[in-house]
């Protein structure tokens, strides 16, 4: 039996239907989630002992990961399982037909004929060095990419092939934990990479692209996917033109579109329906790379696969939960996108109030992606749009410490000296429903502040009649737990509980149940670009913001923004390097909040 996917143990993907323990056998066929699968490749000891794996699989893939590299292949649709037909219509590759001894239609994806290319529109800027490039390696190092695969860089600077290798492989390195045969596995990866130079707005250039690509594919099923890493302003020609001249003719087509998705909700709209003139939705993955990042991605395994926290997971225990976000530079070199922006559009409006959506939601009826982006949009719905009376806003000002002077946000020369626009933000937020009623969902993001961090703390409530309140002082707020998820540096999930001092005496004290990501596993984490790139590939939207999303986020942030502009509300200045306005502490002081990242242990 044919493998269909090289079988590697690292590339097994957080798909997202099925997240189950193996499903009866039948006839060779393994009953699974929502279909059935071949298991390819798999010896019959192995299959036995399959039941006990776990396994994953991808609504719109046919290539089904198990937890130990083996690779397994639908074969049939049943129970909503979706069909040949409407992957055609949906311009999911489709799949060859063979009778495999049962009444059902079998639709085993023969590899060989199909290809991916992947065209990086924009290759030669900042994101596509510092990020894309980089990510299709360490997805190619991992075996992760299909067998018949080339990369596209294009973008209107003049280069050749061998320039844009020799761009690509600057920026190329291999994991800490896995440099075996790395030089040989980057020579390898850069031959599969071309470049095509031409205009954004030029149909010309996008047909000698179609021309290459055809090259290359060789007469198989062309899937084809565009990341347009551009500026907005160019997007919807860039769309216009990659749609009309180089979308496949017999695969699907895929567009990746990097933030920012407008200004306001009227921009975000215009864009959408400029994209939507060429696109249909399900081709659209609106990329917010905090949805790829590890821990955001455990949220939802945190809540809904352990008994202990989903019932403590609302306003009856919950008193407050906050979403931080810090940096210790500033918007350097960035300026000039920067500013027509500012913090609130920047990280709010869109990775933080995911991150927010994600915490919040309801339990999705799968973990399909669409049923949990239907309960991601009730959470936006449900909340109350901001008011200026619930938010500060900031801006770093120079600072010299040490010797050294640390550059104000207006000193870069690519933004005006009267700019007003905030590189911080905290707002108070609130979700009207039945769970969260009342609960303040607090934010904070800045640039140049003390440190680099990312993290949500949930603060609960007090222990009702405590019995050893007199043990802990005036300050009951310190007595009460907290559960902390560190997106970024140095991922962990902790919890801190009071604890008894060990000894003859009865003294408590904060401890934490630490789980410290780099002590508990020792494999690398994978960057959320790679996380996303695979998954756009494998046609996997969970982790892609849907326009209704889209929508409900901007109708929370438009009219605070436009206040913001309109009044010309005079930032709070607080120096590079420092822990931001002090307005912030009196936002959350308001809400009887006390920001969890200030302590000394934090
Ligand atoms: N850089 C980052 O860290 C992040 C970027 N993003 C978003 O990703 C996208 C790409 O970002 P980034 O790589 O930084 O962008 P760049 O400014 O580096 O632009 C990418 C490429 O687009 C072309 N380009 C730049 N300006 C123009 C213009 N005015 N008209 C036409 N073409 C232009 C240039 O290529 P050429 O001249 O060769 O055509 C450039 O190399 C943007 O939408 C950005 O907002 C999102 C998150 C983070
Ligand atoms: O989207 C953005 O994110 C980066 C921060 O991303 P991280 O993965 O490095 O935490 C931020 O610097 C940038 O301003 C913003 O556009």
């Amino acid at each position: 039996m044919e493998t269909l996917h090289r079988a590697s143990s690292s590339c097994w993907h957080p798909s997202s239907s099925s997240y189950s323990s193996l499903p009866e056998s039948r006839n060779g066929h393994m009953r699974f989630g929502l279909g059935l699968v071949k298991v390819s490749s798999i010896s019959k000891r192995t299959s036995q002992r399959i039941s006990s794996r776990q396994v994953r699989t991808n609504p719109n893939s046919n290539v089904v990961r198990m937890q130990d590299g083996a690779v397994a292949t639908k074969i049939a649709p049943i129970e909503g399982e979706i069909s040949p037909m409407k992957r055609l219509k949906d311009g999911i590759s489709p799949t060859t037909s063979s009778q495999e001894g049962n009444d059902l239609a079998s639709f085993d994806v023969k590899k060989d004929e199909s290809t991916v290319s992947i065209t990086v529109v924009g290759a030669s800027g900042d994101l596509a060095k510092k990020k894309i490039f980089p990510a299709l390696f360490a997805l190619y190092y991992e075996d992760c990419l299909p067998k018949h695969f080339t990369i596209y860089g294009y973008a209107r600077s003049k280069m050749t092939d061998e320039e844009l290798r020799n761009m690509v492989s600057k920026t190329l390195t291999c994991r800490i934990d896995k440099r075996e045969n790395c030089s040989e596995k980057m020579e390898e990866f850069l031959k599969r990479c071309f470049y095509q130079s031409g205009q954004y707005d030029s149909k010309e250039g996008f047909t000698e692209l179609d021309k290459k690509l055809r090259e290359h594919e060789g007469g198989r099923i062309a899937n084809r996917l565009f990341y347009l890493s551009i500026p907005p302003n160019i997007f919807i020609d860039a769309v216009r033109c990659a749609s009309l001249s180089a979308s496949s003719a017999n695969g699907w087509t895929r567009v990746i579109v990097e933030k920012p998705f407008g200004r306001d909700s009227e921009s975000s709209a215009t864009l959408t329906r400029g994209l939507k003139q060429y696109l249909k939705e399900d081709q659209i993955f609106r990329i917010d790379h905090y949805l790829g990042k590890e821990l955001v991605e455990n949220l939802s395994v945190l809540r809904f696969s352990n008994l202990i926290f989903e019932p403590l997971w609302s306003r009856q225990y919950i008193r407050n939960v906050q979403l931080i976000f810090s940096e210790d530079f500033g918007t350097e070199g960035r300026g000039g996108y920067f500013d027509n922006y500012g913090i609130i559009r920047d990280i709010m409006q869109n990775h933080l109030i995911q991150i927010l959506a994600l915490f919040a939601m309801e339990t999705p009826v799968s973990l399909d992606a669409e049923d949990i982006r239907n309960e991601k949009v009730k959470v936006l719905r449900s909340m109350r749009p901001l008011r200026l009376d619930d938010v500060v806003v900031g801006q770093y000002k120079s600072h010299t410490r040490g010797g050294v002077t640390y550059p104000g946000y207006t000193d870069d020369k690519t933004v005006p000296k009267d700019s007003l626009t905030p590189t911080f933000a905290a707002a108070a937020l609130f979700i009207d429903n039945a769970r969260w009623d009342g609960v303040p969902f607090l934010m904070k993001a800045g640039k140049a502040l003390h440190n680099r961090r990312a993290e949500i703390r949930v603060q609960f409530r007090h222990v009702p009649g405590n019995l050893y309140n007199r043990n802990f002082g005036t300050d009951l707020d310190q007595a009460t737990n907290e559960l902390v998820i560190r997106v970024q540096p140095d991922e962990a999930i902790y919890l801190k509980i009071n604890n008894k001092v060990p000894g003859l005496g009865m003294r408590l004290d904060r401890s934490t149940l630490n789980l410290h990501y780099a002590a508990r596993y020792s494999k690398e984490i994978p960057d959320a670009y790679e996380r996303l790139l695979l998954d756009a590939i494998e046609g996997e939207r969970r982790l892609f913001i849907r326009s209704d999303e889209l929508d409900a986020a901007w109708a929370l942030f438009t009219p605070l923004l436009k206040e913001l502009e309109k009044k010309k509300v005079i930032p709070e200045y607080y120096p590079y390097g420092s822990r931001g306005p002090v307005g912030a502490h009196y936002l959350a002081a308001r809400y009887n909040v006390r920001w969890g990242d200030l302590g000394l242990e934090q």
